[in-house]
């Protein structure tokens, strides 16, 4: 290989890349989400300045199943997002996220900076009417999530706004001798969002504390509301929104 041939390649390792180019298709994508109020001093600590938590003290407790994801493969995750602002404009911050899909946890770190780790999150109907999100770290049950359902029926277009919400992740990747390399804060926004189905209804989170995945360092104090959609879109490349080397 010569130096140009190292340049194009699109990941490691450089005999078989890890996850297909971006944009990433995700068709089918499954949503579960179950937003609560929470410790606003434990928030605060989970959220990297210069975001702020945007006031409303709540965090949101994802499960989403990935059927048919373009270059990553078919998969499940689990995780936390924060809403918060930067200089006043409304984002969620991606707290936590585990996963089961090795393409997913390598892209989604490399690339975007999906603060991702490996676990067995699990999306199903439980017998027979209550959907059930489930989060296994190690073995352990750490999250439990129930709703009815499709209780509700949601606003198809007001769903995929939210859907279209900008997210931020905080990416840190170390240099050889251990230093920060890289420390930004990356954005990006869902497109081509077609919704296909989205419900609201009453829902319950149970979270127990695991050193590995501490899901519970934002504990419920009251319930919010849940939603449960299921939509086509595309995850493209992101941008740097800040960066703390700078
Ligand atoms: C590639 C990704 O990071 C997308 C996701 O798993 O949410």
């Amino acid at each position: 290989m010569n130096q140009k041939d190292v340049l194009s390649l699109q990941s490691m390792p450089a005999a078989s890349a890890s996850y297909g180019r971006p944009p990433c298709r995700f068709i089918n994508r499954e949503f579960f989400i179950i937003t609560y109020e929470s410790d606003p001093t434990a928030i605060r600590q989970a959220v990297p300045e210069p975001l702020q938590p945007d006031g409303s003290n709540t965090v949101s407790y994802e499960w989403i199943k990935m059927p048919d994801s373009s270059g990553l493969g078919s998969y499940e995750e689990s995780g936390i997002v924060i809403p918060c602002t930067f200089q006043g404009e409304p984002c969620n911050f991606v707290a936590q996220m585990y996963l089961d899909n090795a393409p997913a946890i390598l892209g989604g770190r490399e690339i975007w900076g999906f603060p991702k780790k490996w676990a067995k999150p699990h999306l199903i109907v439980e017998d027979t009417e209550t959907l059930t999100g489930t989060l296994h770290y190690n073995h352990v049950l750490v999250a439990t999530g129930t709703m009815p359902f499709k209780y509700n029926i949601l606003d198809e277009q007001e769903t995929a706004k939210a859907i279209a919400k900008t997210q931020v992740n905080l990416k840190l990747i170390p240099d050889v001798d251990g230093t920060p390399k890289i420390a930004q804060l990356v954005a990006y926004n869902l497109d081509n969002i077609t919704v296909k189905g989205a419900w609201s209804g009453p829902a319950r989170l149970s979270l127990i504390p695991h050193v590995n995945a501490p899901v519970a360092d934002l504990p419920v104090q009251a319930y919010v509301g849940g939603k449960h959609f299921i939509a086509d879109l595309t995850l493209p490349y992101g941008r740097v929104l800040y960066d703390y080397l700078q």
